[in-house]
């Protein structure tokens, strides 16, 4: 319970402390001082810690200096009062580096220590943008308002190591850190100690929730390997990578936010999935709201698309146009050819001209009768006949979107045009950083536009992925598209601190035999090293006789999950998660599309594609029918192309299923119908010893 009067008298006592301290310096200066250091001893008096009148580092001969450290549950500031000595921040800056440092060897995040300055209100114009500059009215109110990032018993041990590391200088206790271990921050505004507060205010913020919730450990706290490549200084292109659930893409919102921190310009985080830019920017603005207007979260296509319309470039990309022209080309010279005799499905001829020619940016056919074959038909299709057909193919399709009176784009058109422009004209770049997640996931020419937005610049291009989560067909080095990663600028994070063991184990079995290419070359197999961190978790297999046993039970696993709002459902198609979210809402229970999920708390199962799963962690996951999509694999042995299709499809499924089943924290449902009759194989048998 919060006392107001042991507070004020503790203030009280404080305040007198500190006058007598400070008195040569502070008080015989302005009324701001005056104003700002009230206003800090009565924070100290609501829970926050005060470090005053500290020893700070030295830079180039000059000691540099900051008036005060403030820890509390919205994380440590690094004060400054008045807007000189130092009215650009570089000091100000500069300690707050130092600071972090020190912070973070207990794992504090860079973004939980920030730079303030306190000034009149006349001084804000001139706010450089790494140093956070409130006005001295309102900086106790804006500090109570910022979300909870420490409990505190965090902030005391953050208060010991900065004791540590930059010790008093004078013999009078300026650390005001004995407040109330009551908590965190007060959890009302009544419990406002003071009168300086602006009460209407900081009602109006809890009223909007921000406050409402702890922001999640991550956003504060990281291990030490990720931390140190947060912080890293690269000299040109970098790449992290690493298996399901290490933390990468943990690790890329943070750097982005450290690139924003550091720096006064643009970072843009590109992912190909298009959710996941809105969940990313929901969990960078909880994290670092203060840079979230420097970082721009964008789809890869989206932001092809707007940055070509930038560079007064128009495109008709109409994907379902596009489709009806292949479907056109392969009726005229698809489906009575050879291509048809090799693989009967269309699809896959149509992959091969996305991925393999259009996405790897090839426009000659010596090109393409040349290009080694990764991830797709190694060493089986297509040899050099059926190359030719392949070709006759790309070129009919090439033709038809062509005649039209509107010429019809496809996504590689887009992506090829946009990397044209940013070729030929750098100074269409505004970025000086790109973070690409999922890497694995997009095709050649889409990387090398990337790269020419930042070139080979320190700190420019971090690529993050994994080859065994890649869920589309192509494949190529990072070579092959001119990104050269040398020396330590390849990075791997091996330490999972998502899955329960279990749910990891019972997800590498499903790839075990499931070779993946990495982006550099390297070619790895199903079962990887993984360090856990380990914590409880369940995997269940149920298999049902008929459809309706199967959806009772899923019913039955999704009402009685211990969590509903941290529970996914995910299916492998269009079809049956519409069915799903039918079922679900047929029984009262709401559900969120994945689609328009955007990372923030809502209180409904989720729902969605495996691919739409990307990028996303849940506590319980739920696949039904799991083993749906795998049956048509394993055909047998056949050393043809058919067999070769047939096997990618398998693999690709396989690693599709492996996405869906790392997404789950906790425990991991996977429901099976039992479809002996049309079953080649007898997929549940892969996890037929974790059966319950
Ligand atoms: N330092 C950490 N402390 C606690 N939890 C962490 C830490 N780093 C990551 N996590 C948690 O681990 C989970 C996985 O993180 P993240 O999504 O960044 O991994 P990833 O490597 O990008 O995974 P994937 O490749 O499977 O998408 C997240 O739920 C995150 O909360």
């Amino acid at each position: 319970m919060y006392d107001r009067r042991a507070q004020e008298q503790k203030l009280d006592r404080a305040y007198a402390a500190a006058r007598r301290a400070v008195q040569s310096r502070w008080l015989s200066v302005a009324a701001l001082e005056q104003s700002a250091v009230t206003q800090l001893l009565t924070l100290a008096g609501a829970q926050w810690h005060l470090l005053l009148e500290r020893s700070w580092p030295a830079r180039g001969g000059a000691a540099l200096r900051a008036d005060a450290l403030l820890v509390g549950a919205g994380g440590v500031f690094v004060v400054a009062i008045g807007g000189k000595p130092d009215a650009d921040g570089s000091q100000l800056h500069s300690v707050t580096r130092s600071v972090a440092k020190a912070t973070g060897e207990l794992g504090l995040a860079p973004v939980a220590v920030r730079a303030l300055q306190i000034c009149e209100a006349a001084e804000m114009n001139d706010a450089g943008e790494m140093v956070w500059r409130l006005d001295v009215r309102r900086f106790a109110t804006a500090l109570h308002a910022e979300r909870r990032r420490l409990t505190s018993t965090q902030a005391r041990l953050i208060v010991e190591q900065l004791s540590r590391a930059f010790p008093a200088h004078t013999s009078v206790p300026l650390s005001v850190d004995d407040a109330e271990d009551a908590g965190n921050t007060p959890e009302t505004p009544d419990d406002d100690p003071g009168g300086l507060f602006d009460l209407g205010e900081l009602r109006d913020r809890w009223m909007d929730g921000v406050l409402s919730a702890p922001i999640e450990n991550w956003m504060t706290f990281l291990a030490q390997d990720q931390l140190a490549l947060v912080r890293r200084n690269w000299q040109g292109p970098a790449r992290i990578s690493g298996p399901a659930g290490t933390g990468k893409t943990v690790v890329g919102l943070h750097r982005a936010a450290y690139l924003a921190q550091r720096t006064t310009s643009r970072v843009l985080f590109i992912t190909y999935a298009r959710n996941l830019p809105r969940v990313q920017s929901t969990f960078l603005h909880a994290m670092a709201p203060y840079v979230a207007d420097r970082i721009d979260f964008r789809s890869l296509f989206g932001f092809a698309q707007e940055f070509l319309r930038h560079a007064g470039q128009t495109t008709h990309l109409n994907g379902d146009r596009a489709r009806l022209m292949f479907n056109l080309a392969w009726a005229k010279v698809g489906r009575s050819g050879r291509l048809a005799e090799l693989v009967p499905d269309p699809r896959y001829w149509q992959d091969e001209i996305e991925y393999v020619i259009k996405g790897r940016g090839i426009t000659d056919f010596s090109a393409y009768a040349a290009v080694p074959r990764r991830g797709r038909g190694r060493g089986t299709v297509p040899q050099r006949t059926d190359r030719e057909a392949v070709w006759e193919l790309y070129e009919a399709y090439e033709r038809l979107k062509a005649e039209r009176t509107e010429s019809v784009h496809d996504f590689p058109d887009v992506l090829v045009a946009a990397r044209d422009a940013i070729l030929r004209d750098p100074s269409l770049s505004q970025y000086s950083s790109v973070i690409v997640d999922e890497t694995q996931d997009l095709p050649q020419v889409a990387v090398q536009f990337l790269h020419a937005l930042v070139g080979d610049a320190p700190n420019g291009l971090l690529l993050i992925g994994d080859g065994q989560q890649s869920v589309y067909p192509g494949g190529f080095r990072l070579s092959d598209a001119g990104v050269d990663i040398r020396g330590d600028r390849g990075q791997v994070l091996r330490v999972n601190y998502r899955n329960a063991p279990e749910i990891l184990a019972a997800a590498l079995d499903v790839v075990a035999d499931v070779a993946y290419e990495d982006l550099d070359d390297t070619v790895g197999r199903g079962q990887r090293e993984v360090e856990l961190v380990g914590h409880d978790g369940t995997v269940t297999v149920r298999r049902f006789s008929s459809l309706s046993e199967h959806d009772d039970a899923l019913l039955h696993a999704v009402r009685t999950t211990p969590d509903q709002p941290g529970t996914a459902v995910l299916a492998p198609t269009r079809r049956a998660i519409e069915r799903y979210a039918q079922l679900l809402r047929s029984r009262n229970i709401p559900v969120c599309l994945l689609e328009e999920y955007n990372g923030a708390a809502v209180d409904a199962v989720k729902i969605g594609s495996y691919t739409r799963a990307k990028g996303l962690d849940f506590k319980h996951v739920l696949l039904p029918c799991y083993d749906d999509s795998l049956v048509t694999s394993m055909n047998g042995s056949r050393a043809d192309a058919l067999d070769a299709a047939l096997r990618e499809r398998s693999d690709l499924a396989r690693r599709q299923l492996f996405v869906a089943m790392t997404r789950a924290r906790d425990t991991l449902w996977l429901g099976a119908v039992d479809r002996s009759a049309t079953a080649s194989g007898d997929p549940v048998a892969l996890l037929g010893d974790r059966m319950t």
